[in-house]
């Protein structure tokens, strides 16, 4: 049995279709959505990120404004960039990529909740606690888009989540509880005894542990979806946290890269359009 693929790169291409018509109904209104992104310093693959998110923008005929610092960026300079794009009219929503090596919660905490595209913000991270509306965090939901617009059932299932970062594993089990996902979600992680007995159980698996190759093929239940997240680089390739004999024995599994990654992308976009529709009802 070899699974199927949640193919997230065409997925994203999906979306991107949607989106584009939605941007053009703004743009036809004289609305065009703009996103920023802040990054400190010189990782290669920070830059990668943020440059497909900009060719991303382009495509859909979202504006981009860009900042790039240097790897010697004081945490006031990068806060100051921080303001000016709070303050921004044509600035529709912004990140600060991630790792900045700075006071992340400062910085995060200083961007504008409305304008905060990644959902990391404290007062939108406390909105998804309380179930009230809000900008969401992308990979988490992306994770969620790509289950369903493959079929696999969510309302019910078992899931399994390892990994419990602020930017995944956190948010997803939140997400994953609310009334309209309603599943059953065990939190793993570093603390857990016996992470195989759990993820034996799981209809669905996500791993976000970033501990490449820690889910192997004998600790999933057969048919059951498994979602790799994990991003490690060994002999700088991408590497998920998923061992290959996994697409032996489960029904679906995200590839990596070419899953969730991308599907990062199409929420940051989402999340972009969706303030832009908000905040210029027609
Ligand atoms: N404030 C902030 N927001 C983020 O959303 C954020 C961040 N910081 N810091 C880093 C992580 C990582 N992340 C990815 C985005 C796209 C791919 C992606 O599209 N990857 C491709 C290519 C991977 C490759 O070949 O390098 C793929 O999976 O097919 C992966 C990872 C967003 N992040």
């Amino acid at each position: 049995m070899t699974a199927q693929t949640l193919d997230g790169a065409a997925t994203l291409r999906t979306i991107k279709a949607e989106l584009a018509e939605r941007v053009a109904a703004l743009t036809a209104r004289g609305v065009t959505p703009g996103l920023g992104t802040v990054l400190v310093g010189d990782d290669p693959g920070s830059h990668w990120y943020v440059g497909a998110k900009h060719k991303d923008c382009a495509e859909l005929g979202i504006a981009s404004i860009r900042r790039d610092l240097p790897a010697t960026a004081t945490q006031a300079e990068v806060e100051a960039v921080i303001d000016e794009l709070n303050a921004d009219p044509d600035c529709t929503g912004f990140i600060v990529q991630q790792p900045t090596g700075l006071d992340e919660f400062a910085l995060l905490s200083r961007v504008d909740p409305d304008k905060d595209v990644d959902g990391l913000h404290p007062t939108n991270l406390g909105k998804l606690v309380l179930g009230e509306a809000g900008p969401l965090p992308c990979t988490p939901v992306g994770s969620i888009e790509l289950l369903r617009r493959h079929g696999v059932q969510i309302a019910g299932a078992e899931v399994v989540v390892v990994g419990r970062g602020l930017t995944v594993g956190r948010p997803l089990g939140l997400l994953l509880t609310r009334r309209s996902e309603n599943a059953t979600v065990t939190l793993c992680h570093t603390g857990t005894i016996d992470l195989a007995a759990h993820v034996r159980h799981a209809d669905i698996v996500v791993a976000a542990a970033g501990v490449p190759g820690i889910i192997t093929g004998d600790m999933v239940k057969p048919g059951a979806a498994v979602l790799d997240v994990g991003v490690s680089r060994v002999d700088g390739k991408v590497t998920g946290d998923v061992a290959p004999d996994v697409w032996d024995v489960a029904g679906w599994v995200s590839p990596n890269p070419k899953g969730v990654g991308p599907m990062t992308r199409a929420m940051l976009l989402s999340n972009i359009v969706e303030i832009a529709e908000q905040t210029h009802p027609a």
